[in-house]
C-alpha cells in the first residue's frame, strides 16, 4: 500500500484513501507521499495523443496504490471529464514564439478548480459508499474551490458540503455558483473576513480533534492530498504535447494557495523534465517578496480584480519546505510555529537555496493586469481572466527570449470576472448558455461573523440533521 506521512512528522502514516477522506493531517501538518513514484521516459512520452482520462489514470494509479481498481478509476476518470465542454478538455493554445497556453476552464465551473474536484467527488463518493461512511466537508475559498465543489457534490449522498467565502470579497458569477445550488446538502456561507480567515477557520475545526470526529470532517481545498495529484495531470499532457520528455518546459502559474504550482513540482518530481516553476502573484505578493527576501511575511490582504488570489498564507508551501528541507519535519513545525505566533518566518539558507533552484517569482499590479487583458483583446481578439493576465504579464516580462517552451497556466473563464475583464478592455465576457439562469436563480446563503465557534455550530447542526435523517 502506499503510504503518506505529515509535513509536521507527528500525523500516523495513512494509505490513499483515509488521506483523501482526513484532508489535513491529525498534527496540523499536511500529507505527502512517503516515496516519489516515478515514471519512465517511455511511459511519459506514451501519454501523446491519448484521451485526457487515460492519462489521469496512468499519472493518477502510482498513487492510489491497489486501492482503488484500474476499472473503477478508469470509470471515474472517463465521467469526471466528460463534464468539460472541449474535447481535449484542457486544450493547448500558442499564443507567441515559445509561449503556450493551457486552458484549465472548460469545466462545469469555468475554473480550473474543476479538474481536480470533478474526480475527486467520484473517488470520495466512491469510497464512502463502499464503507458505508458520510462526511462533512467544510471548504474555505477564494471563490473558485467553492463553485467547484458545488457543482461537484452537489445532491451526491454520502457527503454534506459547508463552504466558507470571504464576505463581498468574490465576483458575483463566483458566489452564485456557490449560493444557487439548491440542493439540500450545500449550504453557503459568507465570512466576515478575508480568505485567510476562512482557511484559518477550516484548519481550527481539523486541530479539533473531538469536533473532527464527532462530524466526521474533510476537506477538499488543496490540503487534500487527491485533489494535488488530479492537477498533476495537466502538467504531463501539456508538457509532452510540446515534446516532453525529449525536451524540457517551462511551466507559469498564477498563485494563491500554492496546490495549482506545487502540482507542477510533483510532476518534475515523477520524473517531467520541468525547468522553472514560475510563480505569479497579484499585489497579494507574499511568495516573490519570500524568494527575493528568503522571509516570509504576512501583510493586509489587498482586494485585487483577481480574487482568488487575494491571499496570504499559502497553505501548500508547507509542502514546499518539507521537501526542500529534506524532509526535516521538525523545521517545518517550527516554521509554522513561528507563523501562527508572529505571522512571519525566517527560510533558513539551504532552504532558500533549494526554493530558488527550481522555482521564480514575479508579480503584477492591477494596472499591469488590466493591460494585458486590453492588449489581448486588441491585438488578438482573445479575452482572458484576470489571474490568467497576472500570469501572462510575468511570463512576458519574465521570459522574452527563453529558448524553452512556457507554458501559462489559464486559470479561469473571463466570464467569471466580467466587471473586471470590461473595464480593462471595454467588452463583457458572456457566460456560456449552459450557465444560463445562474444571474436570476434565488440565492441561499448565510452571513457569519468571522468566528470559528459559530461556524462550528452550523457544521453539528447539519452533521446532526444528517444524522437523524432530516437534511433538506
Ligand atoms: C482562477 C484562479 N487562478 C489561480 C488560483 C491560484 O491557485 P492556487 O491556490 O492553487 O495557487 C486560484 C485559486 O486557487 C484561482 O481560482
Ligand atoms: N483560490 C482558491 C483558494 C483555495 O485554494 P485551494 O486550492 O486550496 O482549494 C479558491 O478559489 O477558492
Amino acid at each position: 500500500m502506499r503510504q503518506y506521512i505529515s509535513t509536521r512528522g507527528e500525523a500516523p502514516a495513512l494509505g490513499f484513501c483515509d488521506v483523501m477522506l482526513t484532508g489535513l493531517a491529525r498534527d496540523g501538518g499536511l500529507y505527502v507521499p512517503e516515496i516519489w513514484p516515478q515514471l519512465s521516459p517511455e511511459i511519459i512520452g506514451g501519454f501523446f495523443g491519448r484521451p485526457y482520462w487515460e492519462v489521469a489514470v496512468d499519472v493518477i494509479r502510482p498513487f492510489a496504490g491497489d486501492e482503488i481498481s484500474d476499472a473503477d478509476l478508469g470509470r471515474m476518470a472517463n465521467e469526471a471529464y466528460a463534464t468539460f465542454r472541449h474535447p481535449a478538455v484542457v486544450p493547448l493554445d500558442q499564443t507567441g514564439p515559445n509561449q503556450f497556453l493551457l486552458e484549465l476552464f472548460h469545466g462545469p465551473t469555468l475554473a480550473f478548480k474543476d479538474v481536480a474536484m470533478q474526480l475527486l467527488s467520484r473517488l470520495m463518493d466512491h469510497v464512502l459508499a463502499k464503507r458505508a461512511q458520510r462526511t462533512t466537508i467544510v471548504v474555505a475559498t477564494s471563490g473558485d474551490t467553492g463553485g467547484a465543489a458545488v457543482d461537484a457534490f452537489a445532491g451526491r449522498d454520502n457527503v454534506d458540503l459547508i463552504v466558507l467565502f470571504p464576505h463581498g470579497r468574490i465576483s458575483d458569477v463566483q458566489r452564485r455558483m456557490m449560493t444557487t445550488a439548491g440542493a439540500s446538502n450545500v449550504h453557503a456561507i459568507a465570512i466576515e473576513g478575508t480568505f485567510d480567515d476562512c482557511q484559518a477557520i477550516v484548519k481550527e475545526l481539523f486541530n479539533d480533534h473531538t469536533f473532527r470526529d464527532a462530524v466526521a470532517l474533510s476537506g477538499v481545498n488543496s490540503i487534500n492530498w487527491a485533489r494535488i495529484v488530479a492537477q498533476v495531470v495537466y502538467y504531463f499532457t501539456s508538457a509532452v504535447a510540446l515534446g516532453a520528455p525529449a525536451r524540457s518546459v517551462d511551466f507559469t502559474v498564477p498563485t494563491g494557495n500554492f496546490g495549482d504550482i506545487f502540482a507542477g513540482f510533483v510532476a518534475k518530481r515523477m520524473g517531467l523534465p520541468i525547468r522553472w516553476l514560475r510563480i505569479a502573484s497579484n499585489v497579494n505578493d507574499i511568495l516573490p517578496r519570500t524568494l527575493k527576501t528568503g522571509i516570509y511575511e504576512t501583510r493586509e490582504v489587498h482586494a485585487s480584480t483577481s480574487p482568488s488570489m487575494d491571499i496570504q498564507v499559502s497553505s501548500n508551501f508547507e509542502r514546499l519546505l518539507f521537501e526542500a528541507s529534506g524532509r526535516d519535519a521538525a523545521m517545518v513545525r517550527r516554521l509554522m510555529a513561528s507563523l501562527k505566533q508572529s505571522g512571519r518566518f525566517v527560510l533558513p539558507a539551504a532552504v532558500l537555496a533549494a526554493v530558488r533552484s527550481e522555482f521564480e517569482a514575479g508579480r503584477a499590479d492591477e494596472t499591469e493586469t488590466s493591460a494585458v487583458i486590453r492588449t489581448a483583446w486588441r491585438e488578438a481578439g482573445d479575452l482572458v481572466d484576470p489571474h490568467t493576465a497576472v500570469a501572462l504579464a510575468v511570463a512576458d516580462r519574465d521570459t522574452p527570449d527563453s529558448k524553452l517552451p512556457n507554458i501559462v497556466l489559464s486559470t479561469a473563464h473571463a466570464a467569471k470576472f466580467p466587471d473586471a475583464v470590461e473595464a480593462a478592455c471595454g467588452v463583457r465576457p458572456e457566460l456560456p448558455s449552459w450557465l444560463e439562469g445562474l444571474m436570476t436563480r434565488p440565492e441561499r446563503v448565510q452571513v457569519m461573523k468571522n468566528d470559528t465557534v459559530e461556524v462550528a455550530r452550523f457544521v453539528r447542526s447539519v452533521s446532526r440533521a444528517a444524522k437523524e435523517g432530516t437534511a433538506g
